[in-house]
């Protein structure tokens, strides 16, 4: 099941976002024909998954809230005509979702004579979604295709892992990684690093002080949710993951109370979901997007108008990044 979209937004910086809605990734071929010629190349994913802040709200129905939500949380199936009231509904979707691939030449054209950066996405990008996070796995085909990005463009894996995990899959020394939803960069292995040669290694951790709360909340979370079949807390070194793909959709209430439960408590962390998941991470004003801006940065192209940062992700936290350059009132994000 397929479905890629992407976003060339912003005139100005020409920043290309990608955004996937699929089982897959995001290189699968897609049948769906190209919009007809739009003044602009745009769009991004469905607005599927809501954001819920945990503090003070009315309990029962921000429960009802978040049940409704963790169903919605992993899309796994391409809009088909059917699911559309009228044709001309379905047409507008597709010219606001156009297919990645389908506006492949648009984008090289747009892209001509700037220094493309890439800005990768893990989960659901790289890797297929898959019941167990710890299996996770990239195809080798997909490690040679990201290597082979990296020798054109500088590369970089922006994730909801963290950086020792998502390493463990990706295994290129060479790209740059921001983990912990970009709580934690860094840059290549030296000697690897062609772009950025006298920079250390590690660039930036701006939610250092919350890893003693973060380690605290984790034993916390797995005590409570160990009664929970299926539920699996995942330990993001700066925030934390509560797993509820394999928990029976009867306990997905149970579960998101006892989450609640243990997160209220910390007034300085916020609970979003992200696909089947529960996401807890340190309420700061960093995220996918600003770690994306300090990477152009720290690669020398801030305020650079030949440059040509291409983004691809699937999840509601890669929105951080898309907003950052979406300017134009026609994008969804
Ligand atoms: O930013 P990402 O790289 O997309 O990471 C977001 C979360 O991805 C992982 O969870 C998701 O993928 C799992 C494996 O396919 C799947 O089982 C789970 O339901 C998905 O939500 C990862 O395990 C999380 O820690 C990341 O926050």
């Amino acid at each position: 099941m397929v479905s890629q979209n992407v976003v060339v937004s912003d005139a100005k910086t020409g920043i290309i976002t990608v955004s996937t809605v699929s089982n897959s990734s995001v290189f699968t071929p897609t049948a769906q024909k190209p919009p007809t010629a739009p003044g602009y190349i745009s769009v991004s994913k469905k607005k599927l998954l809501k954001n819920l802040e945990i503090n003070g709200a009315d309990q029962s129905q921000r429960l009802n809230s978040w049940v409704d939500s963790m169903r919605a949380s992993s899309p796994t199936h391409l809009k088909s005509l059917s699911s559309f009231s009228s044709e001309e509904e379905h047409n507008s979707w597709i010219k606001r979702h156009p297919s990645a691939l389908n506006m492949f030449e648009r984008i090289i054209e747009e892209a001509r004579g700037k220094q493309i950066v890439m800005f990768l996405d893990y989960d659901g990008t790289l890797s297929p979604i898959v019941d167990d996070p710890d299996r996770a796995f990239m195809t080798s085909k997909m490690r040679r295709t990201v290597k082979k990005m990296a020798k054109c463009f500088p590369t970089s894996i922006v994730t909801g892992r963290c950086i020792d995990k998502v390493y463990s899959f990706v295994k290129l020394a060479e790209l740059y990684y921001a983990g912990s939803h970009g709580m934690d960069i860094k840059g290549p292995t030296k000697g690897f690093s062609r772009y950025n040669k006298d920079k250390p290694s590690v660039l930036y951790q701006p939610a250092g002080d919350f890893l003693p709360m973060i380690d605290e909340v984790y034993k916390q979370l797995v005590e409570k949710t160990k009664s929970t079949p299926g539920a699996k807390v995942e330990n993001n070194k700066f925030c934390l993951s509560v797993h509820f793909r394999c928990v029976d959709e009867k306990k997905w209430s149970e579960l998101a109370s006892k989450v609640r439960s243990v997160v209220k408590n910390y007034p300085t962390l916020k609970l979003s979901q992200g696909r089947k998941v529960f996401e807890i991470r340190p309420i700061i004003k960093w995220n996918k997007g600003k770690a994306l801006e300090f990477l152009l940065e720290s690669l020398g192209f801030e305020n650079c108008n030949d440059v040509f940062p291409i983004y691809i992700g699937d999840d509601k936290t890669d929105e951080d990044a898309f907003k950052v350059y979406i300017t134009n009132e026609n994008c969804e994000s």
